[in-house]
């Protein structure tokens, strides 16, 4: 069954091309401020602000948008502060060679590091990084060679085309020729295939997972990338400042970095600018009034920050660019993908093939037996329901197919294959397809970006083609199967709004496209009608009747007796984690064991 596509998409009201040209007045400003007759010591501070916005920028990343939280992030700068410091001071190395040198042993660093700690979850993950920033802090200070707490003295400043870059204009123009090209890459990160499936972490791994993405190698991927933009900052920081010591690299700086990304909007690319600003600015204003209202010196400054951070987080838990942010009108995605040829597409099976066979099924936790001995087959453009009363074991049946539990005994064959044991990620590769009984979506990405991510397995550009805009080609070709699913399922006129402000009929119809967008032989459906209004169930049941049509099959596992017997030709029925009978939706509604199993009584 193929849709039409939608008219193309009005134009976006003209005001709403405020958040495009935001970006591009923030630029605008910071190329015309060193031009402005500004005393130096802006320009200086201007500077720091510009350093300071790539560990930030990092952060936002890794914290904001992946749900990672870190306080090592200042010991990565420290990495390429002091790689260059070493070799530039000891073996004259230029430090246009030992920034690759510095991004190369942070990358290496990182990529263990990440490697060991990432795998944890919860507080342990933060307080893992607590632990190895304080190691590379005292490591820092303790190796001989370089320089114990004194550190290394006697930084060359940078020379560009035998000009030297100094402290003031020059170096303003390098630092933040460096920001803005990082920023503007992050963007183009998150707004891509491997962006998607960054910005679906944070909703934990099982969707993800299920959806291909190999979540701990996107996890790894964004820590190093967040270390790299460390590293780069302490290069410009070692030959700003002539000298380094472990005192910037330790962990008051990695929890200050922490603040200046909650501060300035964890989750959006331009709160690193904002956040980095406003704490710098804040911080020298601070250093010089708070010593003078209390009459003594000492770093008082971070009580304030102590207080901030409380308010902050009450008052401003998204951050001061969130702020404006959501004042401004959200520009609609240009439609640009129409024209772009159809993705490649699996074989499918043949009408009437057996694409699911569940031999004998078993799942144990401790002592209860939840899913016994349970066999069943689904067909190609069958549909096949799973019933039971609850605490049957038809969500355990289902996450044993797809790979979410791993089985006690018993098999599970696709399409002839053994599946049983494969991570869901394998078996989403192989065709199986699946949505949630507790929707997960990314609520803060449009609905078509949601629906894109259940293609992720049918595209290959990542995150460095996204960076340079090579992957458009693709993008275009992601897209366009996104927006043709959703039409599908009737969404195409939702594809441009939030995922978060959908009706929950809406989202469970979301889920559905994205799963198709996967091109799965196999599909499952998880309580698909939970939740959905009388009209929502009938459009919901046309959707599947065309799927069947056009060969899927699907296993069905629902509550609502209604829409079981009207779609299901087959039906399998559980208690207490056995077999009790299957047939047609006839012979189920007939038997006496099926309704004693639902009343409750003996049988
Ligand atoms: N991770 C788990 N650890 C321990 N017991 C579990 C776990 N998951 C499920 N169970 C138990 O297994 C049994 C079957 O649960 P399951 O969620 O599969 O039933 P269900 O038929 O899907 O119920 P419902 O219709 O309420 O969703 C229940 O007794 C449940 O408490």
């Amino acid at each position: 069954m193929e849709a039409t596509l939608n008219p193309p998409a009005a134009k976006p009201p003209a005001k709403s091309r405020l958040r495009t040209w935001g970006p591009l007045a923030l630029v605008a400003v910071l190329v015309a401020l060193p031009l402005l007759p500004l005393p130096n010591f802006w320009i200086i501070q201007l500077n720091y602000i510009g350093i300071y916005t790539l560990p930030v920028l990092g952060l936002v990343l890794l914290t904001g948008v992946g749900g990672l939280t870190s306080f090592g992030q200042a010991a990565f700068v420290g990495i390429g502060a002091y790689t260059t410091a070493y070799l530039s001071v000891n073996f004259g190395l230029s430090p246009w060679l030992t920034l690759f040198v510095g991004l190369a042993l942070t990358g290496l660093s990182a990529a263990i590091i990440g490697g060991i700690t990432l795998r944890m979850s919860g507080h342990y993950l933060p307080l893992a990084t607590i632990a190895w920033a304080l190691a590379l802090y005292y490591l820092m200070g303790n190796l001989e060679a370089l320089g114990k707490y004194d550190g290394i003295l006697g930084v060359k400043g940078l020379t560009l085309f035998g000009l030297e870059v100094g402290q003031q204009r020059v170096f303003y123009a390098v630092v933040w020729t460096f920001s803005l090209l990082a920023c503007f890459a992050v963007i183009r990160l998150l707004d891509s295939r491997s962006g998607r499936a960054i910005r679906s972490l944070a909703g934990g791994s099982q969707m993800a997972e299920a959806m291909g993405v190999n979540t701990l190698r996107f996890k790894v991927g964004i820590f190093v990338l967040a270390a790299l933009l460390a590293s780069l900052s302490g290069w410009l920081f070692a030959h700003f400042q002539r000298t380094v010591n472990p005192s910037p690299f330790g962990l008051k700086m990695g929890i200050e970095y922490l603040f200046m990304a909650v501060l300035g909007g964890a989750a959006h690319v331009w709160g690193a600018i904002a956040g980095a600003g406003v704490v710098k600015l804040l911080e020298d204003q601070l250093q010089v009034l708070l010593p003078k209202l209390i009459g003594t010196s000492g770093s008082y400054e971070l009580i304030v920050f102590g207080i901030l951070i409380v308010l902050v987080l009450k008052y401003l838990p998204d951050g001061l660019w969130d702020f404006i942010d959501r004042r401004l009108p959200r520009p609609q995605r240009p439609v640009d993908w129409r024209d772009a040829p159809d993705l490649p597409a699996r074989a499918k099976p043949a009408a009437g093939e057996v694409v699911l066979d569940v031999q004998a099924i078993r799942k144990t936790f401790g002592g209860l037996v939840a899913v016994n001995d349970i066999s069943f087959q689904t067909r190609a453009g069958q549909v096949v329901g799973l019933i039971g009363p609850n605490g049957a074991g038809k969500s355990t049946t289902f996450n044993l197919v797809t790979g979410v539990l791993g089985l006690s005994g018993g098999a599970v064959r696709f399409r002839g294959e053994a599946i049983g044991g494969l991570s869901s990620r394998a078996i989403a590769e192989r065709g199986v397809s699946r949505t949630f009984q507790h929707v997960k979506m990314v609520p803060d990405m449009t609905v078509l970006e949601n629906v894109a991510l259940g293609a992720h397995l049918r595209g290959r550009k990542g995150a460095i083609a996204a960076m340079l805009h090579t992957d458009r080609a693709e993008e275009r070709e992601l897209l366009r199967e996104a927006e043709r699913q959703l039409q599908r399922v009737g969404m195409g006129d939702w594809m441009h709004e939030l995922a978060g402000n959908l009706a929950m009929g809406q989202q469970r119809l979301l889920e559905i496209a994205r799963a198709l967008c996967a091109d799965p032989a196999l599909l499952l459906l998880d309580e698909p009608a939970a939740g959905l209004r009388h009209k929502e169930k009938q459009a919901l049941a046309d959707v599947l009747r065309s799927l069947r049509a056009s060969g899927m099959s699907i296993l069905l596992v629902e509550h609502d007796m209604d829409l079981v017997m009207d779609i299901c030709d087959h039906i399998v029925v559980m208690e207490f984690g056995t077999h009790l009978m299957e047939g047609t939706p006839a012979e189920v509604q007939q038997s006496p064991k099926v309704r004693a199993a639902y009343l409750g009584t003996e049988h």
